[in-house]
C-alpha cells in the first residue's frame, strides 16, 4: 500500500428541503407560529473510499447519484451530515470554475481576481498571465469585458487560470463537457501531464471514455450509495451493462438471490476457427466465431448479448446484438449465439473476452462473465504492434 491522500469514511449527506406550502392567509398565519416543516433527502450514504498518492480515481453514476456532492464535500466546500474526510496535501478543486468572475471587468484584470482566489501568488500571477491568455485562445480578447466572452470562452479562462496553480490532489467535476472538442483535448493533455507528475486526481465525468483512458480505479455511486470500487475498465462495463446492483452487493446471501434469479445464463464459451473446430490460438486475419451457450430457464424475449474484447487493460472493442441491429427473438432453453468475425482485426497477442446478457431493454442484467475467456492471435506477417489494418502502400514520382 502508498500513502494515501484522501480517505472518506462512514460519509453522510443529508440535505433539508423547507416545505413552502402556505398558500392561504390562514396557512401563514399558522406557519407564523409554527417551525417550518422540513423534507429531508440523503444523498450520500455510509460511502467509504481510500485514495492512494498519486492515483487517478473517476467517479462515475447516473445523474444525481451523488458524485458532485462527494467531490464537494472532499473540498470542503459542504460539511458531511455524518462521517469523516481527511485529505492529506494540498487541494485544488476545479468544480465551480467561474465562480468569482466580475462581468464588467477586463478578460486580464479577471485573471488576477480568479488566480488569487485560487491561491496564486501575484509575482506567479504576474509571470503567468500571458500563458493563461494564451492557453486559452484568448489572446484576441484580453482587454474586452469579460461579459463579452461567451460561456464556453469563460469556462476556458477559468480552466486555463487554475491549472496554474501547483495541487498534490485535484479535485475535477465534468470539465471536459464544455468547450469546443479542440480545447477538450488541450484539458484532456493537462490532466495527463498532472497524472504522470504524480497529482492524485478525483475525476467525476460522465465522460467513460476520458474515465478510461484517464482513471486506474473508479468508483461507481447509485443513489448515494458505493455500488463497486475498482478496477476502471470493470466497473465502467458494469455501469453500462447495468449489472444488478445486489449481484455487486458484497453479501453472499444477497449473491445467492442474485443467481437464482438468472432468467438465462451464460453456460460457456468457445471460440470456433475456420475449420468449425474450438480452438485458442489463431491467426491475424482468420475467420473467428465467439461462440456463446447460453441456457434459458423460461420463455425470454429479445435478451441482448453482449461481447468485449481486451488486450491487458486496453479495452479494444465492445458491441451487443442490439448495437448491431439484431434480434434474438423468443429465447426458452438451451442455445448459442454466434458473434461472426470475417478476418480478425488483431495481429497479436492474448485477447481477453467479457460476454454478458441481459433483458431487451438493458434494465435487468441476466448473466455477466468478466474476462473469463481468452485467446491467442498469432502474427504471420513482419508489421508490429497489436492492430491488424489491411493497408497497402503506393508512391507517386513527381518526376
Ligand atoms: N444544496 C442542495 N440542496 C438539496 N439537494 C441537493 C443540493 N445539492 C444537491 N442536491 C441533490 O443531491 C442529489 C445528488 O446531487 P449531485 O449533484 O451530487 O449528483 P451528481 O451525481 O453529481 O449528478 P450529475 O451527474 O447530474 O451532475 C441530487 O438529487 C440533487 O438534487
Amino acid at each position: 500500500m502508498g500513502e494515501t491522500a484522501v480517505k472518506v469514511e462512514h460519509l453522510w449527506k443529508t440535505f433539508r428541503i423547507p416545505h413552502e406550502r402556505r398558500n392561504t392567509l390562514f396557512e401563514n398565519i399558522i406557519g407564523f407560529f409554527r417551525p417550518n416543516s422540513y423534507e429531508t433527502f440523503t444523498v450520500l450514504k455510509d460511502i467509504n473510499l481510500e485514495v492512494e498518492r498519486g492515483e487517478c480515481i473517476g467517479i462515475i453514476g447516473d445523474n444525481g447519484s451523488g458524485k458532485s456532492t462527494l467531490l464537494k464535500i472532499i473540498a470542503k466546500i459542504l460539511r458531511p451530515t455524518s462521517g469523516f474526510v481527511k485529505v492529506f496535501g494540498k487541494l485544488t478543486p476545479f468544480l465551480e470554475l467561474g465562480v468569482g468572475f466580475q462581468p464588467e471587468l477586463s478578460v486580464r484584470e479577471n485573471i488576477r481576481i480568479y488566480a488569487t482566489i485560487m491561491g496564486l501568488p501575484k509575482k506567479v500571477i504576474d509571470d503567468r498571465i500571458d500563458d493563461v491568455i494564451r492557453f486559452a485562445g484568448l489572446e484576441r480578447f484580453e482587454d474586452a469585458k469579460l461579459k463579452n466572452l461567451s460561456s464556453g470562452m469563460q469556462v476556458r479562462l477559468a480552466f486555463s487560470t487554475a491549472i496554474q496553480t501547483d495541487p498534490d490532489i485535484l479535485l475535477v467535476d465534468e470539465v471536459l463537457a464544455v468547450g469546443d472538442m479542440e480545447f477538450q483535448q488541450k484539458c484532456f493533455r493537462v490532466f495527463e501531464d498532472y497524472r504522470d507528475s504524480g497529482v492524485t486526481i478525483l475525476f467525476v465525468s460522465h465522460d467513460l471514455n476520458a474515465v478510461r483512458m484517464l482513471c486506474d480505479r473508479t468508483l461507481l455511486l447509485s443513489n448515494g450509495e458505493r455500488v463497486d470500487f475498482g478496477d476502471t475498465n470493470s466497473i465502467i462495463d458494469k455501469y453500462i451493462y447495468k449489472t444488478d446492483v445486489s449481484e455487486v452487493a458484497e453479501t453472499s446471501s444477497e449473491k445467492e438471490r442474485a443467481s437464482t434469479r438468472k432468467e438465462i445464463e451464460i453456460v460457456d464459451v468457445k471460440f470456433v476457427d475456420k475449420y468449425g473446430c474450438p480452438n485458442e490460438n489463431f491467426v491475424a486475419g482468420d475467420p473467428l466465431r465467439v461462440r456463446i451457450f447460453f441456457d434459458a430457464h423460461g420463455t425470454v424475449r429479445s435478451p441482448v448479448f453482449g461481447i468485449i474484447f481486451y488486450h491487458g487493460d486496453t479495452y479494444c472493442y465492445g458491441t451487443t446484438t442490439e448495437f448491431k441491429g439484431s434480434d434474438t427473438g423468443i429465447i426458452n432453453g438451451k442455445g448459442y449465439v454466434d458473434f461472426i468475425i470475417p478476418s480478425l482485426p488483431f495481429l497479436q497477442g492474448r485477447f481477453e473476452v467479457t460476454v454478458a446478457v441481459a433483458s431487451h431493454d438493458y434494465s435487468t442484467q441476466y448473466d455477466w462473465h468478466d474476462r473469463r475467456y481468452a485467446f491467442n492471435v498469432h502474427n504471420p506477417t513482419r508489421d508490429l504492434g497489436m492492430m491488424l489494418i489491411e493497408g497497402t502502400w503506393s508512391l507517386r514520382r513527381d518526376a
